[in-house]
């Protein structure tokens, strides 16, 4: 069984059909693919499901809606074959939202924006080399994703953010991960200490209107405007060859 932040999954013994506790919506989901989405490829996080069974209000579900399904049974094929041969019968009880570290991995991203300009750098190794980003990277053990963004922010750059606040949560689907990348994005406007070039990154100040999309993830065009214009998002992507954007979904919201 495999527990996301709002969802239960069970995979029925037939191939390609689940059932799903929802505890967003709380009901019960029974869900079945397209029989050319196999979920144990490497792609299949993004085939979106039909609905063969649930409340109306479940039947009314499209896009964004289905995608929490697709994503939670890639993390089961891979993550829990022992579930799999277990019947829809068995008890499906609520469990710690803690749990759901084991299906995603956590990372952070923080831009800093300061006199109209943005601080971005050039990453030199490693994940994203030759693109302009913000400074983050993954929440160690131990540490909370807010320590996590501020240990990256000065560790990638020098500087340390005194007005940091998270703006947006978006989850990445690539396909040679079978785990969604869930990367918590940070603001701030004010910081401490001068930025500089690291072993990882080189920091450089862009004006907002010469921020430099073209070596930049291709994500990045569809939230940043979001981000400097003071709004909170969640947003969901899927890539395929690692950094072709194939699919995404996302929205303004009002809390994260
Ligand atoms: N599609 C995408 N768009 C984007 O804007 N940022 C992305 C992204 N996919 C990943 N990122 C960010 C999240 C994170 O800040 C960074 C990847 O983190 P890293 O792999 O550099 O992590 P670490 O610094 O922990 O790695 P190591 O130093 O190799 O341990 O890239």
């Amino acid at each position: 069984m495999v527990l996301l932040s709002r969802l239960v999954l069970r995979k029925l013994p037939k191939v390609s059909r689940y059932i799903a506790w929802d505890l967003e919506l709380k009901t019960v989901v029974a869900l079945s693919w397209a029989p050319s989405s196999n979920l144990s490829t490497r792609n299949s996080s993004c085939a979106l499901p039909h609905i063969i069974g649930g409340s109306p209000r479940v039947r009314e579900l499209s896009g964004a809606g289905l995608r929490k399904y697709s994503s939670a049974a890639m993390s089961m094929a891979v993550d829990d074959r022992e579930a799999v041969k277990q019947s829809i019968t068995s008890t499906v009880v609520e469990e710690p939202v803690q749990k759901e570290s084991t299906a995603r991995k956590l990372l952070t991203l923080v831009i800093i924006h300061s006199d109209g300009k943005v601080l971005l750098g050039l990453k030199k190794r490693g994940f994203g080399k030759g693109y302009y980003n913000g400074f983050g990277g993954k929440v160690e053990k131990g540490e909370t994703i807010d320590q996590a963004a501020a240990r990256e922010l000065q560790e990638e750059s020098g500087v340390t953010a005194t007005d940091m606040e998270k703006r947006g949560i978006l989850t990445f689907h690539f396909d040679n991960d079978p785990l969604a990348w869930e990367v918590h994005v940070y603001y701030a406007t004010k910081f401490l200490g001068e930025p500089c070039e690291t072993d990882e990154m080189a920091p450089t100040w862009f004006s907002v209107a010469d921020i430099p999309y073209d070596v930049m993830w291709s994500d990045d065009p569809l939230w940043y405007p979001l981000l400097l214009a003071g709004q909170q998002f969640k947003g969901d992507f899927c890539f395929t060859n690692t950094t072709t954007l194939t699919s995404h979904t996302i929205e303004v919201v009002s809390s994260l």
